[in-house]
């Protein structure tokens, strides 16, 4: 059994105490391993992936870490202009003492992760001035640089092309698979978790909340509670390819009077 990274126990979170989102939550997530958390807006996703972090204390319960954690934010807008070099930079702020310069070591690690992506040739932009999915792709390359063993992701692809989309998944299970991090991120769209996750958990409606292998959790029938729609599992067979396993939502729209 590999080593577990990220653990709680008896986890209550939320903002209010006494008004916890869900019923004490237990999550174990080992390195090697990508788990996907799916529910509808506002259903506490990044308060829950604030709390895993650190940002927010718990209302009842722990979080156990066990190494680094590097974490990719939804989108945002510094307030002083960045080069992208420097955003990238500071994902090894942890690695810098302070008064500091970055040595060689950290701005080669920086420019290996702006590789990774695919997007050295922004280093010398200003970060403002990205569009949103160019800054999705420095704040990821960012966390890589502080060669973290955890790496948190809240939607990591919302603002992505489906190129970059294809391009971000890949990557992280290289990550998970070659490298053995242990990563956690928040996604709309159930076909990414069952494209890379080996685990999931559904924030469901009235505070309850499902968690375990994503053959048992991302189903048709558990997709349909969970987001008040139909959602249909198809097979594609494509050639020299495995089966690709898409989750599509079934939209019903009523006709213009
Ligand atoms: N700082 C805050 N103080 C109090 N309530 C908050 C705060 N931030 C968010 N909330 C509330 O907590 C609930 C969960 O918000 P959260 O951002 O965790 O949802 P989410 O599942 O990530 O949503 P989305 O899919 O829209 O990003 C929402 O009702 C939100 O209004």
């Amino acid at each position: 059994m590999s080593l577990i990274r990220l653990s709680t126990q008896a986890l209550a979170y939320g903002y209010h105490a006494g008004e916890p989102f869900f019923p004490p939550l237990e999550l174990c997530c080992r390195a090697g391993e990508i788990t996907a958390i799916l529910g509808a807006n506002g259903r506490g996703k990044t308060t829950l992936l604030h709390t895993l972090l650190g940002f927010l204390p718990p209302l009842a319960g722990t979080v156990q870490r066990n190494g680094a954690i590097g974490f990719v934010p939804q989108l945002f807008t510094p307030p002083f202009s960045y080069s992208v070099l420097d955003m990238v930079l500071m994902g090894r702020a942890g690695r810098i003492a302070l008064f500091s310069l970055p040595t060689a070591h950290d701005i080669a690690a920086a420019h290996r992760a702006l590789e990774m992506l695919d997007i050295a040739a922004l280093a010398e932009r200003d970060f403002s001035a990205l569009s949103g999915g160019q800054r999705q792709l420095v704040l990821i390359a960012r966390a890589l640089a502080s060669e973290c063993q955890t790496l948190i992701l809240d939607e990591p692809t919302a603002a992505l092309d489906l190129h970059n989309q294809a391009q971000v998944l890949q990557l992280l299970t290289q990550l998970a698979r070659e490298q053995g991090l242990c990563i956690l991120l928040t996604t709309h769209d159930p076909s990414h978790a069952l494209a890379i996750a080996q685990r999931a958990l559904l924030l469901m409606a009235d505070k309850q909340y499902l968690y375990g292998h994503r053959d048992k959790v991302v189903t048709e029938e558990n997709l349909t509670r969970l987001y008040g729609i139909p959602v249909r599992q198809v097979t594609l067979e494509m050639p020299e390819q495995p089966p690709y396993q898409a989750l599509i939502p079934l939209f019903t729209l009523t006709e213009p009077r």
